[in-house]
C-alpha cells in the first residue's frame, strides 16, 4: 500500500450554529484502503461524508484529496469520487438507462461507454429485464441498486458509500460486499459508512469509530479486538457509552407499564 495519503483531513471542524458536530478531525487515508466509518446516530458520519464529497463547502480545517484542496478545487475532486448517498432522491420518472445516461453526462463520459457499462452493471445486479421501465415502478432495493451503479459508473478512484445496503436483499448484500473487496483490490479507495457492524467488520481493512464528532477508535478490526477483545458491536457499545445492562431497552419496555 502506498505511503502517500490520498485523502488528508487536517483539523476538520464543523458547527451548525453554536453546536459543534465535528471536532478537529485529523486523518490520512491511503490508496486502496477500505475505511469502515461507524458511529451512533448523530455522531457526525454523514456530515464528514458530505464535506469529503464537496457537498458542504463551509467547514474549518483542511481537506486535501489527491493533492487538491477541497476549498479551492471541489469540482476537480468530485470527478475523482463516486458517492452513494444515504436517502438519495432518484429521478423516478426516468428509466435506469436514462438516469445512468444523465449521470454519465455529468461526468463527461462518452455516450456509448455509458450505455454499455450501464447495461452490464444493471445486468450484474439482476435488472436486465427492467432497463427501460420507469423507476417509479421499482421497489426500494431496485432503486438502491441503480443508485449504487450511479456511484461507480464513471470508474472513480474514490468511492464513498453512505449506508449503501439499505433495502437490498441478501443476495445483493453479498454482491456489494464482494464488490467492495474487489474494487479495493483494484486500488480503489472506499469510505464506507454504515450501521451494519457485521458487514463493516468483514469488508473494512480500517475501522474509524466516531462519537460526538470525535474519532474514538481507529484501526483494523483485529487491533480493536486486541484492545477490547469483543465483537465490533460490543466494541461500538463500549466506546460510545451504551450501557451493557441495556437500560435503553428497559426504558422502552417500561414505557408500556
Ligand atoms: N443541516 C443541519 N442543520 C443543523 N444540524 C444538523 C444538520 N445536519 C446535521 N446536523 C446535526 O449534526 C449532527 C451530526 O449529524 P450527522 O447527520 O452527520 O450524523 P450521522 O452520524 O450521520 O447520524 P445517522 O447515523 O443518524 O445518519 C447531529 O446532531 C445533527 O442533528
Amino acid at each position: 500500500m502506498s505511503t502517500v495519503p490520498l485523502i488528508q483531513i487536517r483539523n476538520l471542524s464543523k458547527s451548525y450554529g453554536s453546536k459543534m458536530v465535528l471536532k478537529h478531525l485529523t486523518l490520512d487515508i491511503f490508496p486502496g484502503q477500505v475505511i469502515g466509518y461507524i458511529g451512533p446516530n448523530g455522531a457526525g458520519k454523514s456530515t464528514t461524508v458530505k464535506i469529503l464529497t464537496g457537498l458542504i463547502p463551509d467547514f474549518e480545517g483542511e481537506v486535501i484529496v489527491n493533492g487538491l484542496n477541497m476549498a479551492q478545487n471541489p469540482q476537480d475532486i468530485k470527478r475523482l469520487m463516486g458517492y452513494v448517498p444515504e436517502n438519495a432522491e432518484i429521478y423516478e420518472v426516468l428509466t435506469p438507462m436514462e438516469y445512468l445516461d444523465f449521470i454519465g453526462k455529468l461526468y463527461d463520459m462518452e455516450e456509448d461507454v455509458v450505455t454499455e457499462r450501464a447495461q452490464k452493471l444493471l445486468g450484474a445486479f439482476g435488472l436486465s429485464a427492467n432497463l427501460n421501465d420507469r423507476m417509479d415502478t421499482f421497489s426500494k432495493g431496485m432503486k438502491q441498486k441503480v443508485l449504487l451503479i450511479s456511484g461507480i459508473i464513471h470508474n472513480p478512484q474514490i468511492i464513498v458509500l453512505d449506508e449503501p445496503l439499505s433495502g437490498l436483499d441478501a443476495n445483493a448484500v453479498i454482491t456489494v460486499k464482494e464488490l467492495i473487496v474487489r474494487l479495493s483490490q483494484e486500488g480503489k479507495t472506499i469510505f464506507y459508512c454504515s450501521h451494519m457492524m457485521d458487514v463493516v467488520e468483514k469488508v473494512s481493512d480500517r475501522i474509524l469509530l466516531i462519537n460526538k464528532g470525535e474519532i474514538v477508535a481507529d484501526g483494523t478490526f483485529e487491533s480493536l479486538k486486541q484492545n477490547h477483545s469483543d465483537t465490533l458491536e460490543q466494541i461500538f457499545a463500549k466506546l460510545t457509552g451504551r450501557d451493557t445492562s441495556s437500560h435503553e431497552t428497559d426504558a422502552i419496555m417500561n414505557a408500556f407499564d
